[in-house]
């Protein structure tokens, strides 16, 4: 397939990581206090309305570097969505400046779409009545791919996603797995740079999630294609992606590695120790401490950060050890933990 870029013709530096003048990578997305806010009306009484203002990105700052697989999480309303369409040029940012591939989504909404990808897991992209083979023919032809571009990608896609006995099936006949993965074929078509995805394993089985994830990877290593994942199953992210952006009330509140995550929720590893026999709690220095007993096993839960050995030790001094494991900490309690503690923090309206 063909991943070359297409020179830029918009005035704007050509971006996404190609060697520039400088040597040094540009970003592929750019996003540079990006705002958006939604006049809402409400209705108050029975004749009044009330007007808000609703601040669904608030100068939102970062970059994305060609080849790059982003993660970008938050709780409910954070402006995940809002986000994504203006990067796909769907809505207009309030103020600020955005970038993809060095083109403005806004304004040039159609020469974007020969760049992009988009897949919403909870819209179709594809003719519900038709035949899959028929959707993929129709975008064969509105984005012009070339004949023999179009035949590799499909057999390819078709291969990669096992949709050879899926092609002659209308789209509403589909299992909500086999429509997602119709629908990232449809989105890869075109050979896209940069693929958006909002929700994919959304309401799919173990099987089918393991699947699309891997399929992402395979795109990602073969093509380099950029992903940004948009999900509210962390799996996906921790299978997936390298990087992690969390968002909250319109503001990025962490960019980095999962790791550092569990630096941010100051999360907590637990050692489990079975004893040789039934002890009352051991005593631990803080803030380490027994967190359950249940006969001769207890549970010890201390930071993330800090090694187990010395704890062992301790305790092996006061009473025999049998066996031991040291349990990591769940990524999916210190992002809960996370958005619990930012909740009602910063408000989202303003009259
Ligand atoms: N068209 C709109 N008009 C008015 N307000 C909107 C509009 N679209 C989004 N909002 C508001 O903007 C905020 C951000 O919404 P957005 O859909 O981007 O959040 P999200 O992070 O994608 O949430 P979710 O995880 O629930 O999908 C919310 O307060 C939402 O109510």
């Amino acid at each position: 397939m063909d991943t070359t870029a297409e020179p830029g013709t918009g005035g704007e530096p050509e971006a996404g990581g190609e060697p520039g003048t400088g040597g040094k990578p540009e970003a592929f997305i750019a996003l540079d206090r990006v705002e958006k806010v939604f006049d809402v009306r409400r209705r108050k009484g029975l004749l009044r309305r009330e007007r808000h203002q609703v601040r669904a990105v608030d100068s939102l700052s970062f970059t994305v570097a060609r080849g790059e697989m982003v993660g970008y999480i938050g709780p409910n309303g954070a402006g995940k969505s809002t986000t994504i369409k203006m990067l796909t040029g769907i809505l207009t940012p309030s103020g600020g400046r955005l970038r993809v591939a060095g083109i403005d989504p806004s304004r040039e909404r159609t020469r974007l779409a020969h760049r992009i990808g988009v897949v919403f897991g909870q819209r179709t992209t594809l003719w519900w009545d038709l035949p899959l083979i028929d959707s993929y023919k129709l975008m064969h032809r509105m984005y012009r791919i070339p004949d023999g571009r179009y035949r590799e990608n499909l057999g390819r896609l078709v291969e990669l996603l096992d949709l050879g006995e899926l092609l002659e099936v209308p789209v509403r006949q589909l299992s909500l797995g086999q429509r997602m993965r119709g629908d990232i074929a449809a989105a890869l078509l075109h050979d896209p740079e940069v693929l958006y995805l909002d929700e994919p394993t959304i309401g799919l089985d173990v099987v089918s999630k393991t699947r699309v994830r891997e399929f992402l990877r395979q795109v990602n290593a073969e093509r380099s294609t950029t992903v940004l994942l948009t999900t509210h199953d962390l799996q996906d992210i921790e299978q997936v992606c390298s990087r992690v952006m969390v968002i909250d009330h319109g503001r990025l509140v962490y960019d980095g590695g999962l790791a550092g995550l569990h630096e941010v929720g100051e999360s907590e590893r637990t050692l489990v120790v079975d004893l040789e026999r039934e002890c009352p709690p051991v005593e631990v220095p803080a803030p380490a401490r027994v967190v359950r007993v249940d006969g001769p096993r207890q549970w010890v839960a201390f930071p993330a950060s800090e090694s187990a050995a010395g704890l062992v030790a301790r305790i092996a001094e006061r009473c025999p050890l049998v066996d031991l494991s040291v349990r990591e900490p769940d990524i999916e309690a210190v992002i809960a933990k996370m958005y619990a503690e930012r909740a009602g923090r910063t408000p989202t309206q303003s009259s």
